[in-house]
């Protein structure tokens, strides 16, 4: 797995017979066939219990499927080693997790740099290019650059928020993932959210995978997925 080239000439996502349970005889996901072209951005909802975030974790390697085969820009993550699927994550991924993540004591701009560290580029985060890089994607989502030296601890929900997507976006990801991150947001400041995040990935010609239970966002993006079409097991 090291220093593989992708290509984005293919689907970004591709499922095959993708089946998953947390307890072993009751599927939660079961995904005959889908994929996602590179270059989409796709809008994936569902009821509350449909398995969104379990989809999502799949796709970038945090949960393993009980059988079938996901790629990423070709690559199947089934054949990678847990150590592997990190690695890969860290390099081509990035994810917004409902929680964000973020480590509440470590400032704005440590937490940034810890992608670059996870992606094995720990030097590149020490340069000025990468500092630059920081600076453009917190103007980009509207965060004040003074916000680099507070802990994340101290900062609002919706502020969090951004960082955790400066914080995907660093490393300029082929990939990125996000769940329902806009729910602590109002209407306002979610639209705002959206039209940025949109921009940011024309931008980096990042393919965008947004999971969510806001219909209402749907009109943001090129395609839309309701999980219970493709999903025959059918969620709780
Ligand atoms: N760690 C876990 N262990 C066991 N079951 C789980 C676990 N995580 C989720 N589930 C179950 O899997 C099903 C799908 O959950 P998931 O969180 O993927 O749904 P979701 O569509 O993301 O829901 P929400 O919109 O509420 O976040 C649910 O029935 C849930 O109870």
């Amino acid at each position: 797995m090291q220093n593989v080239e992708l290509t984005t000439d293919q689907a970004a996502i591709s499922l095959t017979q993708l089946r998953f349970s947390y307890d072993g005889s009751n599927d939660v996901i079961h995904i005959p066939k889908w994929a996602l072209e590179s270059g989409q951005k796709c809008f994936v909802f569902g009821a509350s219990g449909a398995g969104k975030s379990t989809l999502m974790n799949l796709m970038c390697g945090v949960l393993k499927p009980t059988t079938g085969d996901i790629e990423v820009f070709g690559q199947s993550l089934t054949s990678m080693s847990a150590r592997q699927r990190d690695r890969f994550r860290a390099k081509h991924i990035g994810v917004v997790f409902q929680q964000f993540n973020l480590i509440p004591y470590l400032t704005v701009a440590d937490n940034i740099r810890l992608a670059a560290w996870f992606a094995g580029k720990a030097e590149r985060a020490e340069q000025d290019a990468f500092q630059q890089r920081m600076l453009e994607l917190v103007a980009a989502l509207q965060l004040k650059p003074e916000v680099l030296d507070r802990p994340s601890r101290e900062l609002s929900v919706g502020q969090q928020q951004r960082v955790a997507i400066v914080r995907a976006l660093i490393n300029q990801p082929d990939l990125l993932i996000v769940d329902e991150p806009t729910s602590a947001l109002d209407s306002y400041a979610r639209d705002n959210f959206m039209k940025l995040l949109m921009a940011v990935c024309d931008e980096q010609n990042s393919t965008l995978l947004f999971v969510s239970h806001d219909l209402s966002l749907q009109s943001y993006f090129d395609v839309g997925v309701n999980l219970a079409d493709i999903n025959c097991a059918g969620g709780q």
